[in-house]
């Protein structure tokens, strides 16, 4: 009846408009919401409406959150739809009284499982791999922008098989040990940096990342700083892939039917496909400068030398290995600065903590010379230390989402194939029924057994022997996890064997303001507020031996 009466409506509505514009089928541009609707429910005005609907997904279809400034407002669509990345949620604090260990939840018609234990991460992500290790189809960041090229977001298939074999030759706990003179060179950097430059900390930790990371996969040149216009290119690649990736960030992810618009009216189209050209240029010509020098017989060991002498055992193409040394770069660099950006936090607002670490630091290294990788055995505390970061702030708060392909039961529960499994590590290892009352503080003693020695600690069984799930779970656990533990061990034991990280103070001596629960949201990798901080040499010599170690390293 009220159908009816609508109809009735609308065509009187339709009648009286024609009527006021003689000759023209499209009375007037009234946009209000009772017309629109009125509109629509004519034969003639649906086809108006539909045609103006698709004007303008065409329009806006770069979505708006891709303009708000990174920070915890540029929430991505369906995050903010269910409140993902909402800060309390995130920090956990008050997540056990209102959620389960699983949730199961439907946004845009997009089945979507959140994993709030790591009991259910290993139950389903590990010990069901078979189903659970596939990536969500990313047409912007994966098909568009990268090719279907990069690695961390390639579908469960052969492409996805071959890099992951091959990566894992090159990143293998022993593969690892011939970075070990690139990651201490880059401790020394960074402590004399640091001591240098207290004010410029983060960006510290962020050159030594890069350069790091850039060494080993390119034998590149140690990074003076981050003016390197390759290593802009590559990181200016890395953030528009992240927000690509965002769920929601692009309407085309949510309705795949838009990429077959023609790219004259779908400019987001014309944009990836122009921008995948140019970092195919940039990670071919990197590849292509590694494999000259190798024919020339100039190159040091480095990984895209290893994929080339691997290539035809690991059937991968040129391209495939150029993007394959693009996409480490991706997942290594940023992950590891920001595990270092938490960890000073850490060591400010816990200065018992630090205390701790530089006592075991003068007993086994002494004050005469730097530490060095073969101090890791008798220095359990700096060991626990690593661990305990990245499991107090996770860099990948959300992991990097699974997909099911298969549908499965878990403890009653229906989940159909092609399920969003999302891991909330925030909330996994903020469970006091997992790591005990102090879960939410800093405690590396949660890694230490009653002799001191460092052990797996808590949910062990579930993680590998880890402790923590930050490297995730399964087949597409993190491939280069020995590559980034090495590296935060030698930068936290080098930078507190010579310094001290204090809060910083105002010129009337009072702690500046420090927001330890602030976040800054980049899309999928979190990091903390900017915090100011205060870097002092634990004793004169610091600096001297410092410098001395940075010339020898040099010449090696
Ligand atoms: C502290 C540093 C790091 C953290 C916190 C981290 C974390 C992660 C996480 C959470 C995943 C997804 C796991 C999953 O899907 O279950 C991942 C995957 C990955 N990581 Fe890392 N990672 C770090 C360092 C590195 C480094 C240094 C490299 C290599 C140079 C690397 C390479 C990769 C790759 C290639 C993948 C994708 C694996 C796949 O999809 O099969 N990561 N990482």
């Amino acid at each position: 009846m009220g159908g009816n009466l609508s109809v009735g409506n609308s065509a009187s509505h339709l009648a009286g408009d024609t009527a006021a514009l003689p000759g023209s089928w499209f009375p007037h541009f009234d946009l209000s919401p009772d017309y629109v609707w009125e509109l629509a429910t004519t034969r003639g005005g649906l086809v108006v409406v539909l045609g103006l609907a698709v004007i303008l997904v065409v329009r806006y279809s770069r979505s708006p959150w891709r303009r708000v400034p990174p920070g915890p407002r540029g929430l991505p669509l369906i995050g903010n739809a269910l409140g993902l990345l909402d800060k309390t949620w995130l920090f956990g604090r008050e997540c056990k009284e209102k959620y389960e260990d699983v949730m199961y939840l439907t946004a845009l018609g997009q089945p979507i499982l959140v994993l709030n234990s790591i009991k259910a991460a290993a139950e389903l992500l590990d010990r069901r791999a078979s189903i659970y290790s596939d990536r969500p189809r990313m047409i912007m960041a994966q098909e568009l922008l990268s090719g279907s090229l990069i690695f961390p977001f390639l579908r469960y298939d052969d492409r996805w098989r071959r890099s992951r074999r091959a990566t894992h030759q090159c990143l293998s706990k022993t593969a690892v040990l011939s970075y070990h003179n690139m990651l201490r060179e880059e401790a020394v950097l960074l402590t004399s940096a640091s001591l240098a430059d207290p004010g410029a900390l983060e960006n510290h930790f962020q050159r030594a990342a890069t350069s790091a990371i850039m060494s080993v996969l390119y034998s590149y040149p140690t990074l003076e700083n981050e003016e390197d216009e390759t290593v802009k290119e590559i990181y200016a690649f890395i953030e528009r892939i992240s927000m690509a990736a965002a769920p929601g960030a692009y309407l085309v992810d949510l309705f795949p039917w838009m990429l077959h618009l023609p790219e004259r009216f779908a400019r987001w189209k014309y944009e990836g496909i122009r921008d995948f050209a140019r970092y195919n240029t940039l990670f071919e010509s990197l590849h292509k400068r590694v494999v000259s020098s190798l024919v020339s017989g100039l190159e040091r060991p480095s990984i895209s030398a290893s994929l080339f002498k691997g290539s035809s055992r690991n059937k991968l193409s040129g391209q495939e290995m150029a993007w394959l040394s693009g996409a480490l770069f991706a997942a290594g660099a940023e992950t590891t600065s920001t595990t270092m950006k938490w960890w000073g936090l850490a060591m400010i607002t816990n200065p018992e903590v630090q205390r701790r670490a530089h006592n075991e630091l003068d007993t086994v290294v002494g004050r005469s010379r730097i530490p060095t990788f073969s101090d890791a055995p008798n220095l359990p505390y700096i060991q626990a230390m690593a661990k305990e970061a990245l499991r107090w702030r996770p860099a990948l708060p959300l992991s990097i989402p699974h997909s099911t392909t298969e549908d499965d039961w878990y403890n009653g529960m229906f989940i159909p194939k092609g399920t969003l499994c999302l891991t909330n590590l925030w909330q996994c290892h903020w469970d006091p029924s997992a790591y005990g009352d102090d879960a939410a503080q800093f405690r590396p003693e949660r890694f230490l057994d009653a002799d001191g020695k460092i052990m797996s600690g808590p949910q062990a069984a579930e993680t590998h022997d880890d402790g923590h799930g930050t490297y995730g779970f399964g087949k597409r656990a993190c491939v280069g996890k020995h590559l980034a533990n090495d590296s935060l061990f030698i930068y936290m034991a080098t930078v507190l064997w010579a310094a001290t990280l204090e809060r910083a103070r105002d010129q009337d001596g009072n702690e500046v303001p420090l927001d330890t629960d602030g976040f800054v949201d980049t899309g999928t990798i979190v990091k903390p507020a900017p915090y100011e901080c205060k870097i002092t040499p634990r004793f004169p010599e610091a600096v001297s031996i410092l410098a001395a170690e940075k010339e020898l390293l040099k010449c090696s």
